[in-house]
């Protein structure tokens, strides 16, 4: 079987700074990676091109073997979180169903049928009590379990989510984990997940990708995520702490903290 993905000796530089710097990663199916790394340190620009919207400098990308831009159809993606104005004319089902009839089964498959694929998906993420409601009309967390729901149609083999969980509260971040991690168990869907937060998912995590200007680290949470690893990496003392099940951070330089997101400052990144 093909991996899920694979990067080699992967190359990026915008205004000659290298952003990703001979990147060498491979994701097998079913593996949950977790991408971490400060402001500016490429995790999107790695999603970009896992997507096929940016070119390498150097080095090569697969996605299931091929270029990325041919696999895209079973591809998913859950974007960063930008909320839906408030006079989006989609109803929560129509969003959904987005994702399907993107599919080649799509066009071909019969109104009940469809509409039964959506409620089902909608019920994966929880969603049903506001099925018919205007998205714009939703909450954030409510508007992201639909982009969850909308990534899922179509069935991928490579799901990238960018801060899937960035609005949730903490019962909803668990939900979405959760239901994350059932598309690769299920499914064998492999996940990449870009996060400043890792505790919500720690426990799904098979291996972490952390980068920090241009160098990076592969490995378990584990081999990673440690004080060693993490002060080499930015270059003062940064230390990792376990308690009570989740990692704490303390000590990340000013300039590569995360400013504009706001929640929690007890995680990875911050
Ligand atoms: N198209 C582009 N042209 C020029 N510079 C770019 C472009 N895309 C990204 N960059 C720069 O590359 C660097 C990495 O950006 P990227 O968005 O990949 O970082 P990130 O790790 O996702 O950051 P954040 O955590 O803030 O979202 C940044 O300094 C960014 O300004």
């Amino acid at each position: 079987m093909n991996p899920a993905a694979r990067l080699a000796g992967a190359t990026v530089a915008f205004g000659g700074r290298r952003v990703l710097d001979g990147l060498d990663v491979t994701v097998e199916p079913g593996e949950f990676l977790a991408v971490l790394g400060p402001n500016g340190s490429g995790k999107t620009t790695l999603l970009r091109t896992l997507l096929g919207l940016q070119r390498l400098d150097a080095g090569s990308v697969t996605v299931d073997g091929r270029d990325p831009g041919r696999a895209a159809a079973r591809t998913g993606y859950i974007p960063q979180q930008r909320p839906f104005a408030p006079y989006t004319p989609l109803r929560a089902r129509d969003l959904v169903g987005l994702g399907l009839d993107g599919t080649r089964l799509g066009p071909r498959r019969h109104r009940r049928e469809h509409a039964r694929l959506v409620d089902e998906l909608l019920d994966r993420v929880g969603a049903r009590d506001y099925a018919d409601a205007p998205v714009g009309a939703l909450s954030g967390g409510e508007q992201q379990r639909l982009r969850v729901a909308q990534a899922l149609a179509t069935r991928p083999r490579l799901l990238l989510c960018d801060e899937p969980l960035l609005s949730l509260d903490l019962k909803h971040q668990q939900a979405v984990a959760d239901l994350i991690d059932r598309q690769r168990t299920e499914h064998g869907t492999a996940v990449v997940v870009v996060t400043h937060e890792i505790n919500p998912i720690l426990e799904h995590v098979d291996r972490v990708l952390y980068l920090v200007g241009g160098r990076f680290r592969l490995g378990t949470p584990d081999e990673v995520l440690r004080t060693e690893v993490l002060s080499d990496m930015y270059g003062s003392r940064v230390e990792v702490f376990e308690t009570g099940g989740r990692l704490v951070v303390v000590g990340l330089p000013d300039a590569t903290t995360h400013h504009h997101h706001d929640h929690s400052d007890t995680g990875e990144g911050h």
